[in-house]
């Protein structure tokens, strides 16, 4: 599987991670902005360093999802048919994401080191809008380590980053609260020779801007609408 990611693939890590620059384009990238921006107030949850998006709806505390579809905007183009060209779900459940977290950070904003955990099957596909990001993976069982992180992955406005398996279940990954990203070059970031254009990185360092991701995943747990209703005493 997944034959198409290969060249892709971030070789540096120590399990799956793979990385596309360019895979929407511009006009997309506008058009996601738009959509994401264009969501009812009541679409964010304001959290104290990032503000998030959750579709089609929040886990219950089970962390179950309520069976419903993805909005189109974020069906088409990359779920289908760009994802599934690329075989990214092939060995998950459900054989393509059902559950996406919009997060959204502005200069000085940014996610603490943490795991995603067991309500989802372990890959997650990231496209990054707006301006560029770097991503720091840390040791799960070291916290000393945690100010320090093992690798950094550099997301370009509109790439794909692919985590999955031991990156997924392993290693913490967070973005740092800065206002702009330092230290970059080949030695530091992982994924340097896989950039669009490292031109604009190579001075080493890159002021944030307002940067959106959208984290496509596989929830585990889905009810179907029918059962519900069964349940609610409704038709059978
Ligand atoms: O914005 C990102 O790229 C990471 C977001 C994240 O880790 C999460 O929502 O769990
Ligand atoms: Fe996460």
């Amino acid at each position: 599987m997944n034959r198409d990611l290969t060249p892709a693939r971030i070789c540096s890590l120590p399990a799956d991670a793979f990385y596309i620059p360019d895979f929407i384009s511009e006009e997309e990238e506008a058009l996601l902005l738009q959509k994401v921006g264009g969501a009812p107030r009541p679409r964010w949850t304001h959290l104290s360093r990032r503000r998030l998006q959750t579709w089609p709806s929040s886990l219950t505390k089970s962390n179950t999802l309520l069976d419903s579809s993805l909005p189109s905007w974020l069906i088409t183009p990359i779920i289908e048919p760009r994802f599934h060209a690329l075989g990214i779900f092939t060995d998950s459940p459900h054989k393509s994401p059902n559950h996406v977290l919009v997060n959204e950070y502005r200069p000085g904003q940014g996610i603490m080191p943490h795991e995603d955990g067991a309500a989802y099957y372990p890959i997650v596909a990231t496209v990054s809008l707006g301006a560029p990001i770097v991503l720091d993976i840390y040791p799960k069982n070291d916290p000393a380590e945690r100010r320090n992180p093992q690798f950094r992955i550099l997301q370009e406005r509109r790439s794909l980053l692919v985590t999955k398996e031991r990156l997924y279940s392993d290693f913490l990954h967070g973005i740092a609260e800065v206002t702009r990203d330092e230290d970059l070059g080949a030695q530091s970031i992982c994924n340097w020779g896989l950039l669009g254009d490292p031109g604009p990185f190579e001075v080493g360092s890159y002021a944030r801007e307002t940067r959106t991701s959208l984290t496509f995943r596989d929830v585990l747990k889905v009810a179907k609408m029918g059962k519900t209703l069964n349940f609610l005493g409704g038709p059978k």
